[in-house]
């Protein structure tokens, strides 16, 4: 209940933040729209009695009440809509960008290794407009209760008995409540196939995926693929709307029954002289409102739960973002610059579901000021490593001491703005050139002379000046800016994790992939020679690469081979010694021979 309660208010409290007085004037002009109904109903009634009973004067004061309220329904009803639609528009943009913070606020990538997490956030982000909702669900409540209210006073003014018609609105938000409830747990079984049908469909229409596609024809099979899942999640969730539809005509049955036995009953009354003729446009009136207010309170409490719904998981996101990460009893700041160097003993890791031992028993010291690398085959576990480096993920045993600092004491978040990293799969930041690299370090966003100097070291300059505008162009050419090529994008990632200047530790996991070996080669000789002068603040460099002719200018390299160290040595030694990387480095220059 606790939780319900706190749903409710976190995400009512979006409405308010995010547009307050339109928030406050919605709710006024439901309340206001609420009585207009009774109103005009009972205006009738007056005016009905009083002509009959030839009271001019009266008649003419119903009739002035119904103007009265039909002139108010009409001015409410375009105040509202107004209102309707600027806190939806403000909320919705409030409750994305909470999502953005909470989902991309959780430093540690472990999360999305569980597919109940996945589901989760896959759901939030699909109903995701019922966070913006809530103010619109509970405020269309409000008026419903108040009409409801209103309209059941003058039914038991009329006769007590009527008032039981305003009973059975509460077993429609019963019956209404259980469809909504079989709704949802439908949405809740079918979230991973749901995933599984939005990604076939991103793979069939994203440009990415394009070549392959159209090369591999498999745009067919995607479609089959797609089909199928289609079929399996509309099923499932067709079947829930139509026992929800059935619990839905039950209601609307007996609803029925019970407005013609209302009307029925106060005609017989009147025959008998226990009612007036306005009395009996009253209650016909009056029943015609309860149904839609009746109508009102099933659709809004239908929302309002749906709402709550998704809040509870936006507070379940909430929980969970808060109490993930590391909490370090003795919480320790990262070293100002590394005097010994990154240790890892006998470090051990598995992905969470997996039951794969990835990294086992890994030890190995990482000096300060080296450039390292690591090479091994695929899925030897370099990439793993890395990420462990980074805090991403922590050991499941070992420990990565960072000069004599066990790193699980460093906060994640203060671990981070000393390290620099660039990745595989980077990201094509689709703004201005300027931000794509300044957002490494924010500060220095409008530094040209500082953004230039990244961009030299990446070897990136001429992408820049290249470009119509330099460093405010626009790229992307969805925003109608202008496209890069894969290696160009590679290098403005580059560029982007050479922006820092001062990291501890420096993580280049095959960042260059995408470049020509040549490139690859000459980018890495400039990164060594710059990691060798700047040795004094220690910053450890290390390169996972494939290219073993920018490997061997490393001062250490690393042999990784299903999860364990098989050597390791400068590339002189490990050539003395031959092994794996001998074998590997022979290889690959006899193929460039
Ligand atoms: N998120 C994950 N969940 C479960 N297993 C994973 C995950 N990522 C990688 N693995 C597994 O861990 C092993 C090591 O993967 P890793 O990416 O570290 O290898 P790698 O040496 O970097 O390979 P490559 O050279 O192909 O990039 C692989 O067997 C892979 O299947």
């Amino acid at each position: 209940m606790r939780d319900t309660w706190r749903a409710f208010v976190t995400t009512i409290s979006f409405g308010f933040r995010a547009a307050r007085w339109y928030a406050v004037f919605q709710i006024a002009t439901e309340i206001v729209l609420a009585l207009t109904g009774p109103m005009i109903a009972y205006g009738a009634k007056v005016l009905v009695d009083a002509a009959t009973a030839g009271d001019l004067s009266l008649a003419l004061t119903g009739g002035l009440g119904i103007a009265a309220a039909t002139g108010l329904l009409i001015i409410a009803q375009y105040y509202n809509a107004h209102c309707v639609f600027a806190v939806l528009e403000r909320t919705q943009a409030l409750s994305d960008r909470t999502l953005m913070r909470l989902i991309g606020g959780i430093d540690s990538l472990a999360p999305h290794e569980h597919p109940k997490y996945l589901d989760q956030i896959q759901l939030l982000r699909e109903e995701r407009e019922s966070l913006a909702e809530m103010t619109n669900a509970t405020a269309g409540l409000i008026s419903a209760f108040v009409g409801f209210g209103a309209t059941a006073l003058l039914l038991a003014e009329v006769h007590p008995v009527l008032i039981s018609l305003a009973l059975l609105a509460f077993i429609s938000l019963w019956i209404t409540s259980r469809a909504n409830d079989l709704a949802v747990d439908a949405q809740e079984d079918t979230g991973e196939t749901e995933r599984l049908r939005r990604h076939l469909f991103d793979i069939g229409t994203t440009a990415g995926a394009g070549k392959e596609l159209r090369v591999f024809g498999l745009t067919r099979q995607l479609i089959r693929r797609h089909h199928e899942v289609s079929d399996e999640v509309l099923d499932d969730r067709n079947q829930a709307a139509w026992r929800g539809a059935w619990l839905k005509s039950i209601d609307a049955v007996i609803n029925a029954a019970a407005f013609v036995g209302a009307i029925a009953l106060v005609v017989w009354l009147a025959v008998r002289g226990r009612a007036t003729p306005g009395d009996v446009i009253l209650v016909v009136g009056l029943t015609i409102e309860m149904s839609a207010v009746v109508a009102m309170s099933v659709g809004y409490s239908g929302d309002f739960l749906w709402c709550l719904k998704q809040a509870r998981r936006y507070v379940w996101l909430e929980r969970f973002a808060a109490s993930a990460g590391k909490r370090p009893e003795e919480p320790a700041a990262p070293p100002a610059s590394l005097s010994h160097g990154i240790d890892l003993v006998d470090v051990t890791y598995r992905y969470p579901g997996s039951e794969r031992t990835v990294l086992d028993g890994v030890s190995m010291h990482l000096p300060a000021g080296s450039v390292v690398a690591l090479v091994g085959e695929n899925g030897a576990g370099k990439s793993t490593l890395v990420k462990l480096l980074c805090d991403f993920y922590e050991p499941d045993g070992g420990e990565i001491r960072v000069d004599d600092i066990d790193l699980r004491r460093i906060p994640t978040r203060d671990w981070r703005t000393r390290l620099s990293g660039a990745f595989q799969d980077f990201v094509e930041l689709r703004l201005t050139a300027r931000e794509a690299v300044g957002v490494a370090d924010t500060a220095r966003i409008d530094d040209d002379a500082a953004l230039h100097g990244a961009l030299e070291r990446a070897g990136a300059t001429t992408v820049v000046t290249d470009l119509p505008q330099g460093l405010d162009t626009r790229l992307g050419r969805e925003w109608d800016g202008v496209e890069l090529s894969g290696g160009q994008w590679q290098k403005l990632a580059l560029a982007r994790s050479l922006l820092r200047t001062d990291p501890l530790l420096a993580v280049f996991d095959e960042p260059t992939a995408a470049l020509d070996p040549q490139t690859e080669h000459a980018l890495f000789e400039r990164f060594a020679e710059a990691a060798r002068a700047g040795r004094s603040r220690g910053t450890v460099t290390l390169l996972v690469s494939h290219r073993f002719s920018t490997v061997r200018m490393a001062d250490l390299i690393v042999v990784l081979d299903g999860g364990r160290i098989r050597e390791m040595g400068s590339h002189e030694h490990l050539m003395a010694h031959p092994d794996l990387y001998a074998e590997l480095y022979e290889l690959q220059s006899a193929a460039y021979r």
